[in-house]
């Protein structure tokens, strides 16, 4: 292991968690007997389903095995490690719209060293004063006051269009017909025929397009989903999810976005597809083949709408193979942001804030099908182990004079790191984490969620 890669093992290290009292103390000898055997049982074989980087640390306990190997590379501050080429130019960003999230992308994508050349604002008042002050906080060489001259400039070859959600599918595609490799902010795209339009632009002209599921790229996240994959909880049959705040209602004197219908607001539409996206990532955790065909997927919903918007959602998503998602979401009311997986015989729990997740834990359970010993009827399997997760992100840029506007802003880091070294592989034209068709699924699902709530019905093009 070379000095960075063992510098973020360290990093994103397994804290071993205390286990709480086992349950196993309250039963009678005999049982304790059959527990113990069942349970050290249940070690072996999720010892034997899990991929363990060794064969030494097959010998151990599952709460002392290390995580899944994570093939992300962090430096000694947790920022990527980017090959970048030397016999080439470097690919550069441009930043589309001036706005909350444009900051911090911008913060983490210039603290990482990547190139960003340019922005441009053009929708709100004062876009061009706008632009200069973005510019010269991140010291941008260029600053637009146009889409148009932005789209034009030869030095930009990947764009983030950060605009508000009705803007998405009019500036990815086009950014797109002008030859930029695109990353859209979440969510892509309304309807399915504005994302398949997208797609087939990007696909026919070998370009980039990648929803910003910014989780995705996270640590936290790539180690909870290996370890679901490693059958560690066995197979997953229900994914609970919340993410609520009470959002503000005005900013800079106007509607904000998120109660505004005619910028396509809602909760669904903002933390709701973070949800889908979970729903996606982990109910279909077991299957061999990844099949992304809305047909494999179910969606129930019910939610309050006040101004055209839904305002308070709470909805189902059932898969084919027989696991489903409760997810809840609204813009009125608190939450953890927290996201459980639960499997047959045991849980992982990503902890709030789940759009940016820094922390998770697996608990693994005794699993009952494996126990000679009639059940007990109720409640609680006898506990095997916890291991927690943790990591770091890498400082915010202070000498920008600016501040982060959403939580762990910093972990944009993670996706612009994975888009740019997409660029420099001839072979790329897909971020694996997050395939064209699973995109195309997020924006399916999130829209039979407004379907079942009644909003943005009959709405096309966006
Ligand atoms: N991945 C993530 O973690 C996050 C993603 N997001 C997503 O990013 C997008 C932007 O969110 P955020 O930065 O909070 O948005 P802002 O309210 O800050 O607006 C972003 C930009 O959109 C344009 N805009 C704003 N209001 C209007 C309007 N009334 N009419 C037309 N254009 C307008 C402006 O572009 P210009 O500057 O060019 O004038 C503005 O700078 C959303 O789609 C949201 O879902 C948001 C937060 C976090
Ligand atoms: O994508 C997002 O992530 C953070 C949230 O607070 C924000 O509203 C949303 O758009």
């Amino acid at each position: 292991m070379d000095a960075a890669a063992a510098a973020a093992a360290a990093r994103a290290e397994p804290l071993l968690g205390g286990s709480p009292p086992t349950p196993r103390a309250l039963l009678s000898p005999r049982a304790r007997l059959l527990a113990l055997l069942a349970t050290s049982l249940t070690v072996l074989l999720s010892l034997a389903a899990f991929r363990a980087p060794s064969a030494a640390a097959a010998a151990t306990l599952p709460s002392l095995l290390p995580p899944p190997l994570l093939d992300q590379r962090l430096d000694e501050e947790g920022w990527p490690i980017i090959d970048r080429p030397t016999d080439r130019p470097r690919a550069c960003w441009g930043i589309v719209s001036a706005g909350r999230i444009a900051h911090d992308f911008t913060a983490a994508a210039v603290g990482m060293g990547a190139c960003v050349h340019a922005v441009a604002a053009a929708q709100l008042p004062a876009a061009r004063a706008r632009a200069a002050a973005f510019a010269a906080a991140f010291r941008l060489p260029r600053a637009y006051d146009s889409y148009a001259a932005l789209a034009a400039d030869p030095n930009v070859s990947m764009v983030y269009v950060a605009a508000v959600n009705v803007a998405h599918a009019r500036l990815a595609r086009f950014f797109l017909l002008h030859g930029k490799h695109v990353l859209l902010e979440k969510p892509a795209t309304l309807t399915l025929g504005a994302f398949d339009e997208l797609a087939a632009i990007a696909r026919a002209r070998r370009l980039l397009l990648v929803t910003n599921f910014w989780t995705r790229w996270f640590p936290t996240m790539r180690w909870a989903r290996a370890i679901v994959h490693s059958g560690m909880i066995g197979r997953v049959v229900h994914v609970a999810g919340d993410m609520a705040f009470q959002a503000v209602r005005h900013h800079d004197g106007a509607l904000d976005r998120f109660f505004n219908a005619s910028l396509l607001g809602g909760a669904t539409l903002d933390m709701g597809s973070y949800l889908c996206m979970y729903a996606s990532t982990f109910l279909d955790a077991s299957l061999e083949v990844e099949d992304y065909a809305l047909d494999n997927w179910s969606v129930q919903a019910e939610g309050v709408v006040e101004g055209g918007v839904d305002t308070e959602t709470a909805f189902l998503i059932g898969h084919v193979g027989g696991a489903h998602a409760a997810m809840g979401t609204s813009l009125k009311r608190a939450s953890d942001f927290a996201v459980r997986v639960m499997g047959t015989h045991g849980m992982v729990h990503i902890l709030g804030v789940a759009i940016s997740p820094l922390a998770a834990e697996v608990t693994v359970y005794a699993d009952a099908s494996l126990r000679t010993e009639s059940p007990r009827p109720c409640c609680g399997m006898p506990l095997v182990s916890t291991t927690s997760f943790k990591s770091v992100l890498p400082p915010y840029p202070a000498w920008t004079g600016e501040s982060e506007q959403y939580p762990h802003a910093m972990g944009m880091v993670y996706v612009a790191a994975a888009f740019e070294e997409c660029m420099y592989d001839p072979d790329c034209t897909e971020l694996p984490e997050l395939p064209l068709e699973e995109q195309r699924l997020l924006v399916q699902l999130a829209w039979k969620v407004l379907d079942r709530v009644g909003v943005y019905k009959g709405v096309q093009g966006v």
